[in-house]
């Protein structure tokens, strides 16, 4: 049947790239390189997608730390709020995800916790939409204890092209 949670559209390829352009000044950036890095190998551990680091401009998703007014038609709101946003699967834009460099990123439990964060837009950005499960990663609010619960194995595979 139609899987619900599928935003709609997903990519027709499973070996998909990212570039990481600007960073938060909360954290390392090997340490931002290593929790992105983590955060997509929850997806591809549950489907048989494959994810590649790029440093041109032509990866599929671009992943930045950005505040308020940044180029796409979607303002960040500053402390709190909206902690970030990704596209679904597409050219251009498609994929691309926007961390609020207003909160403050941490790889613990204080401050938002980008692992849990970076991984439910990353499941944007595969074209999963929200779900109604508080224990989902794609529950609509943030919780930072969430565990990266995914959906069932065969609903990710509904994000492989057909
Ligand atoms: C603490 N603030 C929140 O819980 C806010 N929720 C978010 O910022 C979502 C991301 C979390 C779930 C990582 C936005 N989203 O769905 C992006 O794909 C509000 C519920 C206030 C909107
Ligand atoms: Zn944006
Ligand atoms: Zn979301």
């Amino acid at each position: 049947e139609e899987y619900s949670h599928l935003q709609g559209t997903r990519w027709n390829k499973n070996i998909l790239t990212y570039r990481i352009g600007r960073y938060t000044r909360d954290l390392h950036r090997n340490t931002v390189d290593s929790l992105v890095k983590s955060a997509f190998s929850v997806w591809a551990s549950a489907s048989s997608l494959t994810f590649v680091r790029s440093h041109t401009r032509t990866a599929d998703i671009m992943v930045e730390f950005v505040t308020y007014e940044h180029g796409d038609l979607y303002p960040f709101d500053g402390p709190r709020g909206t902690l970030a946003h990704a596209f679904g699967p597409g050219p251009g834009v498609g994929g691309d995800t926007h961390f609020d460099d207003a909160e403050y990123w941490t790889a613990g439990e204080t401050g938002m916790n980008l692992l849990v964060v970076a991984a439910h837009e990353f499941g944007h950005a595969l074209g999963l939409k929200h779900s109604r499960n508080p224990d989902s990663l794609m529950y609509p609010t943030y919780r930072a204890s969430r565990s990266a619960n995914l959906l069932s194995i065969e609903d990710v595979g509904s994000l492989l092209p057909q």
